[in-house]
């Protein structure tokens, strides 16, 4: 059926192009620096940055082509900067607190999809989250869920034990399975709550976070982008109404956020019920949480829509993201055979160390002991960072300085960049990772040994761990950095210890899709979704 289209739906949507064409235009201009063509007038880069063949293709061609910040054009003709530079990131994100505030159709997603909670509230807003949030992040708090990562490693393996002895060609989707070992790790560190995720293939809220993403934000069509680009003329009160949208991304996301929300809410007040004074003392998320609605301080006051959001918040940035680094870890190895071995023989002299002293486990310092083990993680972090691009804009008149200067379009040497209020700008976080000279020239090559050699004392100091800019950096660094980290230690060091990795018949066609973060995908077998194979073998016994 052909689609009407009424003349008055024309004259309003001509009439926003004018506005927002006048709007750009009063922005400073952006000719001065050079950057690509865009395909599309209504478009500008943005349907090519979300359709690239691989995560970070355009970033690094347009790197090797203009430096580290360049322009682009974002929807309607408008100007976008992008940029990678050390300089402008710890500016941007470091020094200039909520100044360069989230792109309102990137974050009116996290709204829809989450709730208005951390990772989406702006301003005093956010510094209100952050607060509360804080306590229950700090390294010693982060310490005692080692025991936790380590059992749920142990799971893992007792299904991938089975899943080889079954399959001829062990081949295992390790990232389906580390995506269920990182929810039930969250439930239980944030929430005591076990999500059962490992235990039962059909949990619900599981299978829905295994296609949300690739379902929902890969390769969003034309007028999807549009209609996105959109929100931010809508007031902010009533932007949470665009939910409504007879959409199906949209309805997918409220679903999953509905669905959360009844698991959140018994949760959070079968927890209440038992009171907050049995939580004296304890700084775990769901006691911050108790605490934070229970305040008598309004400022300092969650309410119940802020809590479940929180909640959401955490599960989602705590689960797809370590288990997708994982992947890529294990990935690597298993093409570097030689470095997975070194690794191994450091797990197994550690291990050895450990049964001598009459222990059973790991602990945080055995970890931190495993210096090749921890390589092979920075590396993964710098060369495969799950979230690859931030999008931002200037809250306010400014001028960016940059570390490394570009030449403009004129020839002439740009160090510094004036911006006006309102200018888009797209971090290339996976850029930055890639400067070869921040990371050397082979930057463009997964290898370990890097972080034996650099001199971080010559590097502009971005970011919250290693000089990468994987955890992004300030105000709105991830909160959960250390978390990750020690997830990552010990479930690889246990994953490591036990099986070999070895690439399969579909490595060289697994490809880096960009969904907002970055999801493993076959070439070929994309109706697989986010799919990480690899052959996957008990390890040999020295
Ligand atoms: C390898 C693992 C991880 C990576 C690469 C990562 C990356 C990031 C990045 C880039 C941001 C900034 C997002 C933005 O500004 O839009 C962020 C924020 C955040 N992350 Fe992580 N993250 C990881 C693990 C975790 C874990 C395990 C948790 C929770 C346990 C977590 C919780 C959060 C939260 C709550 C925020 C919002 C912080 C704020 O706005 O104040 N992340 N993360």
């Amino acid at each position: 059926m052909a689609y009407q289209v009424s003349p008055a739906a024309l004259l309003a949507l001509a009439a926003l192009v004018i506005v927002l064409v006048l709007r750009a235009s009063r922005r400073k201009s952006l000719k001065f620096l050079r950057g690509p063509d865009a395909p599309s007038r209504l478009l500008g880069n943005e349907h090519q940055l979300f359709h690239q063949s691989e995560t970070g293709y355009l970033d690094f061609q347009w790197m090797r082509e203009y430096g580290s910040t360049w322009r682009i054009r974002t929807f309607f003709g408008a100007e976008q900067i992008m940029t990678a530079d050390p300089k402008a990131l710890q500016h941007i994100l470091q020094k200039s607190s909520y100044n360069y505030p989230k792109r309102v159709d990137v974050n009116t997603l996290t709204l829809l999809q989450l709730g208005p909670g951390i990772l989406w509230a702006e301003g005093s807003m956010h510094q209100r989250h952050r607060k509360v949030m804080n306590p229950a992040f700090s390294a010693q708090q982060l310490r005692t869920f080692v025991p936790l990562f380590q059992r749920t490693a142990a799971k893992v393996i007792e299904h991938w034990k089975t899943q080889i002895a079954e399959k001829s060609d062990g081949v295992v989707l390790v990232n389906k399975w580390l995506a269920r070992g990182a929810l039930d790790i969250i439930g239980q560190a944030a929430f005591d709550y076990d999500f059962g995720a490992l235990d039962n293939m059909e949990n619900p809220l599981a299978k829905e976070y295994s296609t949300i993403i690739h379902d929902v934000l890969l390769y969003p069509t034309p007028f999807t982008m549009l209609y996105r680009s959109l929100w931010q003329y809508v007031p902010e009160s009533v932007r949470n109404l665009v939910k409504y949208t007879p959409m199906h991304s949209l309805r997918r996301m409220q679903k999953l956020n509905e669905m959360f929300k009844g698991v959140g809410r018994a949760l959070y007040y079968s927890n209440a019920a038992e009171g907050i004074a049995s939580r004296e003392g304890k700084r775990d998320v769901m006691s911050v949480l108790l605490k934070a609605n229970n305040s008598e301080n309004a400022r300092a006051r969650l309410g119940e829509e802020e809590l479940l959001a929180q909640m959401h918040h955490l599960t989602s940035a705590g689960q797809e993201t370590t288990s997708s680094t994982l992947s890529w870890m294990l990935f690597e190895l298993s093409k570097h055979p030689e470095y997975q071995a070194r690794i191994r023989q450091e797990i197994r002299a550690v291990r050895a160390l450990v049964v001598e002293r009459g222990d059973t486990e790991f602990t945080p310092e055995d970890l931190d002991s495993m210096k090749y083990t921890l390589a092979a993680i920075k590396e993964t972090l710098r060369f495969h960072p799950i979230a690859y691009h931030l999008w931002r804009y200037a809250g306010q008149d400014d001028v960016i300085p940059l570390s490394d200067p570009v030449t403009g379009a004129d020839g002439t040497v740009i160090s510094e960049i004036p911006v006006s209020a309102g200018q888009p700008i797209i971090i290339s976080i996976c850029g930055y990772n890639r400067l070869p000279h921040v990371w050397g020239d082979d930057a463009d090559q997964w290898n370990p040994e890097r972080f034996f050699q650099l001199d971080s004392e010559k590097q502009v100091k971005v970011g919250v761990y290693s000089n990468l800019m994987t955890f992004s950096a300030g105000v709105r660094g991830c909160i959960g950095w250390r978390f990750a980290l020690y997830q990552l230690q010990a479930v690889s060091a246990e994953l490591l210890e036990t099986f070999e990795f070895s690439p399969t018949d579909d490595t060289t066609r697994i490809k880096r899709a960009p969904a907002v973060v970055m999801l493993p995908i076959i070439e070929g077998k994309e109706e697989l979704g986010s799919a990480m194979p690899l052959r996957v073998s008990l390890a040999r016994v020295q």
